[in-house]
């Protein structure tokens, strides 16, 4: 026996003892195997010893180095392992989004076929009604043929214009007004006053020219109507032109709030929108209010009482007039979570990018728009859904929709921790965005914060969808711009590290937690807001005088020193 025996069999005790846990732990060794290693590694151990090699040292070498390298093999082992669960986990994480993201498509193609579905309906029944007017109109006429070739003499019938136009048009804005159910309405009540105003609702169509207003070249019409509301079911580039086919009737004018100059130039609109063009005029109710303390002459005011009513005020109102900056511009859009009335927007604010017309000018301006034909900009709008999940249950998903005319954006609010979005692009992934958030902004949105975080700046009548990172700790992660057919889906990880905010055009913040998710799609309904001038004209200018656009002053020429 040599004489470090004793100190041999100790130091094999304790990487044994250690290569004893981890195969235990990893359930791949049993006790004969664990006494075949000891013989070996007692036998290697004891060969080099007796070769003349060993000495306390060297044998110490040996056994830290094979414990090492045993170590280090199951920790490979337990990584790979661990990689292969985390890779699963992703997929089902990924599958779960997906399945949640196809079947809020589904939900929207099945409400977009509902609507389809209720205004053919709404066109059957308004041709069936037409159908029996002409032939009540032939009949009484035949009557009165009769009655005044027997009597000798007679009046017309009292002409009722419900339908004319629509069954000579086939579709146009008028037929979305008729509600159903006002045919058995008296005069005297609610249903009967509505419907007095809803028939009063102007009718116009829109065409689109490849060059303006002046141009030579033929215009066709763009049937973008459905039932008479502008859709974006066909979206062209070129310039949209209004035409109204009657004289607007109504107007809904909205104001920023708390400022005298703009309550003052509302008073005085509104008399002369009563007295000059005699069309009914709607305010807000606090509006109305202010207005009616101050003199009850407005008393004659319309103001939308109930919420049932804002959510109808589109088959009531021809035009909307905005007074105030883009704020006002984008409370207007808000307020028309469907189809929305060619709006007027007058600048009363500070920057006014989407507000064209000057408010001095408000008389001359409004005759030209109510008279027509005025060039529209149609102005994109983004439908927002979140959809939530809460405690990951697959049943227990609550939906919410916005709809924005600038953007909506996503940040990282009070959280310290850099945001963890994952995006995808119609179901293919696109990118994880680390930083202080993301904009998913519209053509119009292109130049308020998607501007500041670093986005180009876009003619609204571009379709896109803009996509800008905020503050990116990337180098390479710069702003792109989408087409306006994809559906943007933003995923809050399950191991996100914070939350995440959503504000829908800079309003209505909402927490998005871990596995809510963000999806996004161009809306249907744009905005027609009236341009001074046209599209482009109106774009270029408010990009040169509203931001001071490559603003320099001009390099001097004195031409060259003479010799
Ligand atoms: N860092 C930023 O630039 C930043 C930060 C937050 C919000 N916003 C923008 O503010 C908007 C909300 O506007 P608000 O008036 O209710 O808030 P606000 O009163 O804070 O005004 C924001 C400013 O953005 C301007 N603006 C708004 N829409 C614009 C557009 N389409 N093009 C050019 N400028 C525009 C307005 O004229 C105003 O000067 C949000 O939709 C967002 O785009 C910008
Ligand atoms: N009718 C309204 N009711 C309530 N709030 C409104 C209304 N119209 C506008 N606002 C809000 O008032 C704020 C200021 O409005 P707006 O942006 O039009 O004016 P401004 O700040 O003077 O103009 P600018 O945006 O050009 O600087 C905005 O936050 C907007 O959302």
């Amino acid at each position: 026996m040599p004489p470090n025996h004793l100190l041999l069999t100790e130091s094999m005790a304790s990487p044994l003892g250690e290569r004893h846990r981890i195969s235990r732990r990893n359930s791949l060794t049993n006790v004969s195997q664990i006494e075949l290693d000891s013989v070996k590694l007692g036998v290697e151990g004891w060969a080099s010893l007796s070769a003349g090699v060993g000495s306390q040292r060297n044998l110490q070498e040996y056994f830290q180095e094979s414990t090492a390298a045993d170590e280090d093999s199951h920790l490979v082992e337990f990584s790979d392992a661990l990689q292969t669960v985390a890779k699963a986990l992703r997929q089902v994480a990924e599958s779960k989004a997906r399945t949640v993201d196809e079947a809020a498509e589904w939900k929207r193609k099945y409400e977009l076929e509902v609507v389809r579905c209720q205004q053919l309906k709404q066109l059957i029944a308004e041709k069936a009604s037409v159908e029996e007017n002409q032939d009540e109109k032939s009949k009484s006429v035949v009557d009165e043929q009769n009655d005044s070739e027997s009597s000798g003499g007679g009046h017309s019938p009292p002409s009722f214009g419900n339908g004319v136009c629509c069954s000579k048009e086939g579709i146009c804005n008028q037929q979305v007004i008729r509600e159903q159910g006002f045919a058995n309405s008296s005069p005297e009540s609610k249903d009967y006053s509505d419907r007095k105003l809803s028939s009063a609702k102007a009718s116009f169509h829109l065409a689109w020219g490849c060059n303006g207003r002046s141009g030579r070249r033929h215009k066709h019409d763009v049937v973008s109507f459905e039932s008479g509301n502008i859709t974006t079911a066909v979206r062209s580039n070129k310039q949209i032109t209004l035409q109204w086919d009657s004289p607007p009737k109504s107007v809904f004018i909205l104001t920023k709030p708390n400022s005298v100059s703009v309550a003052k130039m509302c008073g005085e609109m509104v008399r002369w929108l009563k007295d000059v063009k005699n069309v009914r005029v709607f305010v807000e109710k606090n509006v109305k209010k202010e207005l009616v303390e101050d003199d009850s002459y407005y008393n004659f005011l319309l103001a939308c009482e109930r919420d049932e009513e804002l959510a109808l005020l589109h088959t009531k109102i021809d035009l909307v007039i905005t007074l105030g900056g883009d704020g006002t511009v984008l409370w207007a859009a808000n307020m028309f979570k469907g189809p929305v009335p060619p709006l007027v927007s007058f600048s009363m604010g500070s920057l006014g990018f989407m507000t064209p017309f000057q408010s001095d000018r408000y008389q001359e301006c409004l005759d030209i728009v109510m008279k027509g034909p005025v060039f529209i900009t149609l102005r994109h709008r983004l439908h927002c859904r979140i959809i939530r999940s809460k405690d990951k249950g697959e049943t227990d998903l609550e939906e919410e929709d916005h709809l924005v005319l600038n953007e909506v954006s996503i940040d990282r609010g009070m959280s310290s921790y850099l945001t963890n979005l994952e995006c995808y692009c119609d179901n293919l992934f696109v990118t994880c965005v680390q930083g202080d958030g993301l904009i998913l902004s519209t053509p119009s949105g292109s130049t308020a914060y998607s501007l500041a975080a670093g986005g180009s700046m876009v003619h609204p009548q571009v379709p896109g969808i803009l996509f800008t990172p905020i503050c990116p700790h990337s180098l390479s992660f710069r702003p792109l711009i989408l087409p306006e057919h994809v559906t943007l889906r933003v995923q809050i990880p399950i191991n996100s590290r914070g939350q995440a905010w959503a504000s829908f055009d800079g309003k209505d913040r909402r927490q998005l937690s871990a596995g809510d998710a963000l999806i996004v799609h161009m809306s249907a309904w744009p905005v027609p807001a009236a341009c001074d001038d046209e599209s482009t004209h109106d774009f270029l200018r408010s990009v040169r005088e509203g931001l001071h656009w490559n603003l320099r002053k001009s390099q001097s020429f004195d031409g060259p020193r003479e010799q």
